[in-house]
């Protein structure tokens, strides 16, 4: 079924913001997969992005870290701190440890807890061996695998479960202290309590980061998010609080999303 995109309901909450995007475009080759997107993104909420299988998700996500600049032609602006980090020359590394990125995969290195969390950091900063231990210490908390790994730096990333290797990725993300988190469907290739781990990692960290996440799990968009964006066909379609969203959506194009109509 086709349905008409020309009339959108985007309802964004008068809070703070952490990153907003003006007329955001991307064009693959000569197709152009994301309409131009204007969205704000409320600092300390959690913004889940959802839609079907194409809709531009991923494609927007990835913009707002300049994953895309290699593969399409990026337009529009995106705001950050009242700099516009689509603009080329920025510094691309120093943008990424602002708007940190995870992915579906777990993708620690094949390296120590210490390495995969360390390497990042002693490359590009400054920092006393204390310091460093003690951010360790202090972003593997905040993913629960402090206590879970009884402390132990030295063991490979690898021996970790599926579940404890995606936790300590988000964990390597946070040691560069980013403002935004973005999340590609990072508990989709997870068990249900893996998933739930991360869920209420997402819920805590929210009192200090901003996160923007991609999920196919509707349940978890509902679950988590405070705020739901909902694309179809490369446009930003209906953007409201999730409560409302998914309890009386505002077209029907998502009302048939949400009903499993399709997707
Ligand atoms: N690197 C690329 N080169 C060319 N076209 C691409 C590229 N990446 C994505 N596309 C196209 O852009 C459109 C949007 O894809 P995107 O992956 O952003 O959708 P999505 O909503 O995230 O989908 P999914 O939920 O399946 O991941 C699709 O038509 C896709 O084929």
């Amino acid at each position: 079924m086709m349905y008409d995109t020309a009339e959108t309901y985007l309802k964004f909450p008068d809070l703070p913001n952490a990153l907003t995007t003006k007329d955001l475009t991307v064009k693959y080759d000569e197709t152009l997969a994301l309409q131009p997107c204007s969205a704000i993104f409320p600092k300390n909420r959690i913004t889940a992005l959802i839609g079907p299988s194409g809709s531009g998700k991923s494609t927007f996500l990835r913009c707002l870290n300049r994953m895309n600049d290699e593969v399409a032609a990026i337009g529009g602006q995106i705001m950050l701190d009242g700099i516009n980090i689509n603009d080329p020359k920025l510094n691309v590394y120093q943008l990424r440890q602002q708007v940190g990125m995870l992915f579906q995969q777990p993708n620690p290195f094949a390296r120590s807890i210490r390495f995969n969390l360390s390497f990042g950091v002693l490359e590009h900063q400054k920092i006393s061996a204390s310091d460093l231990h003690q951010r360790m210490e202090q972003v593997l908390s905040m993913v629960d695998l402090w206590t879970e790994l009884d402390g132990d730096l030295e063991r490979n990333a690898l021996q970790l479960s599926g579940g404890q290797q995606q936790r300590l990725c988000l964990a390597r993300t946070l040691m560069s202290m980013p403002q935004v988190l973005l999340l590609d469907e990072p508990a989709s290739a997870l068990d249900p309590i893996s998933t739930a781990k991360i869920e209420a990692n997402l819920l805590e960290l929210k009192q200090n980061y901003t996160i923007i996440i991609v999920t196919h799990n509707l349940e978890q968009a509902a679950r988590i998010s405070d705020y739901t964006a909902f694309f179809y066909d490369g446009h930003l379609m209906e953007y409201d609080a999730t409560a409302q969203l998914f309890i009386k959506p505002h077209l029907a194009m998502t009302d048939d999303y949400l009903s499993g109509n399709f997707g």
